[in-house]
């Protein structure tokens, strides 16, 4: 399917890639020497030598991998699987959306079979009517710019020669065919019947077949497939059916203490291994695999590059999710994104951001603290017993290494009491102690920077005194608001004061919930309250906390304060207040 145009594109597009082993590369035209990238766990056995053809047709290709096209609209690389869907999501379309999401590529999905399957088994099959497939793969085909297509379950003759006869009038750039017949479990997918229409029209017009050792033994009527001697023959007679390459996977080799694969491009033998995974999470992995070359090759690398980087990524998301539990079949799925371990370690973040955790918003000062003699975690702990309902570490003079110990003795405690913990300005000292979001003023990091670099899953605040700036607060992908001074305070230098009309204007231009700043205290507290603007969602202190001689008492009276004045207002918070508590200091 592929132009071998693609695939010399590739090799260029591939070049930031090549290191260590030098290679002969001989090409109609060409000779380049070559090297090759050796992985700390995948390593090669075999010189070799890769064809180069259509040198300029394959830079144009290189070009079109790049990001931004000329009229810097941005051309994202795109698989289109062609497959069955999982309900238990670990394997089908499923992984494939998963795999290519993890390697950044778009992933379209026409859908040839559902599925009932969990970790136990494959429970039925229903396959999606010819003409509908017919229908979806036209959808896709004629709207989207396709790189490349992958198949997996394909479960009838019919289906298969609909694909192909669509795939000839809508060329693509390569084709992964993993001729998914057999699940793991033993389940039978595809029949016999369609390995005839396999071996004859799809197998021929694939850049790569990814058979397991089953699926090889089925398309080669049966022959055993069971070392890595067997797996080499096999590869050689798949081959001869008419693929540009074969990738025959050892998931399932017995007695290996290595996931050994082998990949043969009709003149050298390639033998990848990584180390065996010791998991019950492996259900998926070679939809995922097949997928994963897609997405590679979609974004213009070539064959073996591309094998090798699916293969370390399986290896990387088998190992980091060895011990996840999900059903309780045999056969668990493997975390893709690599991000459900760390869930257990988010537990304290029940919702993204509550605004009325805005409520007594507590900000420290190491200086106070340093005046009254305890550290930064004991004004926390105190602030937090008291009824603050957030802190944000303010530590302007401190050292790094001191600031971001304190920052993370802090998380510890607020954690314990679900409390999120903001730090200010340094989105370094928040990444570093992975704390729940960051508050920057108007001369700190852009928020969107700060977004990009925290992600979508973090809080951040920004400080702001008129509309415009509460609208590119917004605009950046900002939580909430931090509006002050409202009154004069010695806590800020040169801080010019809005007053409570400019707090109220702020309110009222945006839509994000907002927290007042500046001299607020229990004197007038209830008035800043009394702006009557539904998204004022609390006050942020402090002097009034934490240059005090016991921030518990301080906190406590505040929060009396608010609460009183909320009844009935517009702040909501349900923080328990416990009766009298003496000041440990
Ligand atoms: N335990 C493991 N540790 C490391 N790699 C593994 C392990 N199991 C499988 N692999 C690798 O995963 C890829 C898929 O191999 P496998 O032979 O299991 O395919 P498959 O049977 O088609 O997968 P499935 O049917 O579960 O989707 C191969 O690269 C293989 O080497
Ligand atoms: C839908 C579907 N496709 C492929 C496989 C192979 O893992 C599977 N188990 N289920
Ligand atoms: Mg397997």
């Amino acid at each position: 399917m592929a132009s071998s145009a693609f695939h010399t594109a590739s090799l260029l597009a591939n070049k930031t890639n090549l290191l260590s082993t030098p290679i002969q590369a001989s090409a109609k035209g060409y000779t380049r020497n070559l090297r090759v990238s050796h992985s700390p766990s995948i390593y090669l056995r075999t010189q070799f030598s890769i064809r180069l053809q259509g040198f300029a047709a394959m830079q144009e290709k290189a070009a079109c991998a790049s990001t931004l096209s000329d009229d810097s609209e941005m051309k994202i690389p795109h698989v289109m699987t062609v497959a069955g869907s999982d309900s238990g999501a670990g394997a089908g379309i499923q992984a494939d959306l998963k795999a290519c999401a993890a390697n950044r590529v778009y992933c379209s999905t026409v859908i040839t079979a559902v599925t009932a399957q969990n970790t136990v088994g494959v429970q039925g099959v229903s396959n999606v009517p010819e003409d509908f497939v017919a229908a979806q793969l036209k959808s896709v085909l004629s709207d989207m710019q396709v790189d490349v297509v992958k198949t997996g379950l394909l479960p009838s003759v019919g289906i298969v020669k609909i694909l192909c006869k669509i795939l000839r009038e809508f060329p693509v750039q390569a084709l992964v065919v993993d001729p998914v017949m057999v699940s793991t479990s033993g389940d039978v997918l595809a029949g016999p019947s369609v390995l005839s229409v396999f071996r004859e029209e799809l197998l021929p017009m694939a850049d790569i077949i990814t058979p397991n050792l089953k699926e090889a033994s089925a398309l080669l009527d049966g022959i055993r497939v069971e070392t890595v001697d067997d797996m080499h023959s096999a590869a050689r007679l798949l081959h001869n059916m008419g693929p540009k390459n074969v990738l025959i996977k050892g998931g399932d080799l017995p007695n290996s203490s290595d996931a050994v694969d082998i990949l043969y491009d009709g003149h050298n033998f390639y033998e990848l291994h990584s180390p065996r995974i010791k998991t019950r999470n492996t259900h998926g992995t070679g939809c995922s695999l097949a997928s994963c070359i897609a997405a590679e090759l979609a974004k213009g690398y070539q064959v073996l590059s591309a094998v090798k980087v699916a293969k370390r990524f399986i290896e990387s998301a088998l190992d980091y999710s060895k011990e996840i539990v999900i059903g309780n079949g045999p056969q668990g799925p493997f975390d893709h994104l690599l991000r459900l371990k760390s869930h257990s370690q988010d537990c304290h973040r029940l919702q993204p951001f509550n605004p009325s955790d805005l409520f007594l918003y507590a900000v420290t000062d190491s200086g106070m603290n340093k005046k009254w003699g305890r550290s930064i975690a004991d004004a926390v702990k105190a602030a937090i017993e008291g009824g603050a309902t957030i802190i944000q570490l303010r530590e302007k003079d401190a050292e790094t290494k001191d600031f971001l110990e304190s920052a993370k003795s802090c998380l510890k405690i607020c954690q314990s009491h679900g409390v999120p913990l903001l730090i200010n300005d340094r989105i370094d000292v928040a990444l570093a102690c992975d704390a729940d979001g960051v508050h920057v003023g108007q001369s700190d990091m852009p928020a969107c920077v700060a977004r990009a670099l925290l992600g979508p899953e973090k809080i951040i605040g920004v400080s702001c005194k008129t509309p415009e700036q509460a609208r590119q607060a917004w605009a950046d992908g900002a939580d909430y608001i931090g509006c002050g001074g409202v009154y004069p305070t010695n806590t800020k230098e040169n801080n010019i004061t809005v007053g409570l009309d400019g707090l109220k204007t702020v309110c009222m231009a945006s839509k994000l919930p907002v927290v007042a700043i500046g001299g607020i205290g229990v004197s007038n507290a209830r008035a800043v309250m009394e702006i009557g603007t539904t998204n004022l969602k609390g006050i942020a202190v402090v002097s009034a906390l934490f240059d005090q001689e016991c921030v518990l008492t301080e906190t406590r009276k505040l929060h009396a304060m608010l609460l009183e004045s909320s009844i009935g207002g517009t702040l909501t918070n349900s923080r328990p207040d416990s009766d009298m508590i003496s000041c440990p200091r």
